[in-house]
């Protein structure tokens, strides 16, 4: 059922309907039997380019427990802010990027700088690491491959973490992951952490994308998500290791930015960037077990 879905999705011809896809920024066309909205949060802080938390819209799916939806917390500057850490910071050494094998880079050359001057790159970028390295082959994590986690990104999840109730987290791995607008991302289970309770936060800025989520088996028929700029997903108990994918990315959004054009909006025009956090350790753990 995952499978057929995604086809069904990815396909360009004939391209696929949209009406059984869940769009909570047109919330008055979701038939309200699918979804639970939660109960407005009362902080009122604003920190990390985030809302206050008593504005933010919260979702959940009755298809999917575990699953939560943020509806874009962000400001219009906390999405820039992110965006920027995401192109120009996270593809820094030491961090891992998917064209390190290829050396289209010379030494000591930043990928987001290098792009200035030659574009022919800048698509082939299609992941970054940080924190413990993800392993695309082994899917196990190594204590000799990590770096230290970006503080910052640690404290946005931490705090919605604290706003949800789960308490205690700490993220240690991310991947961020770059489409342009024929990218997908097959289905899959996120299943290497050591820590399988705490919950795995995804931040998508950019393009707007199809997100299937579905169950613990590829029989189980997914729910479709429309995500759109600065959304959040929070794949929660049942839903931690569900099968999801992204069989489609759809064509290029309004971008809200700060300045008026720039390399970064034009990026975010024509491409998604998705912050893909998880915590690998169990609280009590100092390093992996292995
Ligand atoms: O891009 C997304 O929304 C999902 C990414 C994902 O599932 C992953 O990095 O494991
Ligand atoms: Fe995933």
């Amino acid at each position: 059922m995952f499978k057929e879905s995604f086809k069904y999705y990815k396909s360009k011809k004939p391209p696929p309907v949209l009406d059984d896809v869940i769009d909570f920024h047109q919330i008055e066309d979701v038939d309200s039997s699918l979804y639970r909205k939660k109960e407005k949060l009362e902080s009122v802080d604003c920190i990390h380019g985030l809302i206050p938390a008593n504005e933010w819209e919260i979702y959940e799916i009755e298809a999917n427990p575990g699953l939560i939806y943020i509806k874009n917390p962000f400001t219009t500057a906390g999405q820039n802010y992110w965006s920027v850490r995401c192109l120009r910071d996270f593809t820094k050494k030491p961090n891992k990027l998917n064209i390190d094998a290829h050396n289209l880079l010379p030494t000591g050359v930043d990928w987001w700088d290098y792009c200035e001057k030659d574009d022919s790159v800048l698509k082939k970028l299609r992941w970054a690491t940080l924190g413990y390295h993800h392993d695309w082959d082994t899917k196990v994590y190594n204590e000799e491959s990590k770096n230290e986690f970006p503080g910052d990104l640690n404290e946005l999840c931490c705090s919605i973490c604290n706003q949800l109730n789960f308490k205690k987290f700490n993220a240690e791995a991310a991947i961020i992951n770059f489409y342009h607008l024929d990218s997908t991302l097959s289905g899959h289970t996120d299943h290497s952490e050591q820590n399988l309770e705490a919950p795995l936060l995804s931040f998508s800025f950019g393009s707007s994308a199809i997100f299937l989520l579905g169950g613990q088996t590829l029989d189980v028929k997914p729910t479709a998500l429309m995500i759109r700029s600065g959304d959040v997903i929070i794949m929660s108990r049942d839903s931690r290791l569900s099968y999801h994918g992204v069989p489609r990315i759809l064509e290029p959004s309004v971008v809200t930015w700060e300045d008026s054009y720039d390399r970064y909006s034009n990026y975010l025009k024509n491409n998604r960037i998705n912050m893909n956090v998880r915590q690998v350790l169990n609280r009590s753990e100092k390093r992996l077990i292995n």
